[in-house]
């Protein structure tokens, strides 16, 4: 098992952010209330993952969680919006200002160039559920992740990644029951409906983690990043294009063509392309 030397790259309240050989490790830090987020939580998961985003030495990001609670030893990955912070219209910040921010996180995420890993320890639950399947994998503990949906509980609705994205991942049928019935299921079960890559022991799960991002980072950086816009792209119609297309935009500026395009302009020229329309 690998043990990884994770430096802290930020200090933060309710997050921990470490970085280590190429992987960025982003964790929950509210163990004693199921790692529940609040507006200041989701303000730092954005502020972490851009910084994760822009870091050109990072290309794998693991989005975890400390624990267990300090009291009752349970683990939790994330319980979701945290309900004593929940106001009228969003949840309220230390601004006093209600918001639902928990959404803009999700987006970095899915259109990040890097691969995102949930390393879910324990309950995934409403909006931390929603979290794991925005991410590009999950890992799960065999003993102690549970996965359950409870928007309809709380009267929430996680309307997009969460709910029809969740559905394209494990079937219309399945992903109605999770939300209409909000019924616990094992990592095995999670597993089974193809929401989960891989169960793995409690105690090896953070190392796996490790170890699958360092797979990952022995790939092709370009082809990783086009193959996940690729993937999200149906999903995403007219924003997955553009995400897209922009990559594709940036491999054409590289070409000599587009240096005779760039150069001819600031040269007040016309400009003599390479004749070859390559099939
Ligand atoms: C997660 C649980 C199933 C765990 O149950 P368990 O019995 O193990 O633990 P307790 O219930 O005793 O909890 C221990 C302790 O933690 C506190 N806590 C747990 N979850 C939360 C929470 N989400 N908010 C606040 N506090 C929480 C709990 O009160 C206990 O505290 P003590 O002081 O008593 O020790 C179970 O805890 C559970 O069901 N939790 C609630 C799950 C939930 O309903 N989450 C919200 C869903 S809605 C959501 O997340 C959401 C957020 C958004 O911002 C959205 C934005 C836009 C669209 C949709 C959004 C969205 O769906």
């Amino acid at each position: 098992m690998i043990q990884p030397e994770w430096k802290t790259a930020k200090e933060y309240e309710d997050i921990t952010y470490k970085k280590c050989k190429g992987v960025a490790r982003i964790a929950f830090n509210r163990p004693n209330v199921r790692n529940a987020f609040r507006p200041k939580t989701t303000s730092e998961l954005y502020d972490a993952f851009y910084d994760a985003g822009e870091d050109v030495n990072i290309g794998v990001v693991l989005l975890s969680a400390e624990g267990p609670s300090s009291k009752d030893g349970v683990y939790s990955f994330c319980s979701g919006g945290d309900q004593k912070a929940r106001g009228h219209q969003g949840y309220v910040g230390e601004d006093g200002y209600h918001r639902l921010n928990i959404l803009e996180v999700q987006r970095l995420i899915r259109f990040m160039p890097k691969a995102v890993i949930a390393v879910v320890p324990g309950w995934a639950v409403g909006g931390g559920h929603s979290l794991h399947v925005v991410c590009d994998l999950t890992l799960a503990s065999k003993e102690h992740a549970i996965f359950k949906q409870t928007d309809a509980d709380v009267t929430s609705f996680d309307g997009g990644y969460g709910s029809a994205y969740l559905a394209k991942m494990v079937g219309q049928k399945k992903a109605r029951e999770i939300f209409f019935l909000g019924r616990n299921y094992s990592a095995q079960e999670a597993y089974e409906m193809g929401m989960v890559n891989a169960v793995i022991p409690h105690e090896a799960l953070e190392s796996t983690a490790y170890e699958w991002a360092q797979e990952i980072l022995a790939k092709s950086p370009t082809s990783i990043k086009m193959l996940k816009f690729a993937m999200n792209l149906t999903d995403d119609g007219m924003v997955g294009q553009q995400v897209f297309a922009g990559e594709a935009t940036r491999l054409a500026y590289m070409t000599d063509e587009a240096k005779e395009g760039r150069d001819a302009f600031l040269e007040k020229r016309k400009p003599n392309f390479p004749k070859k329309w390559i099939p």
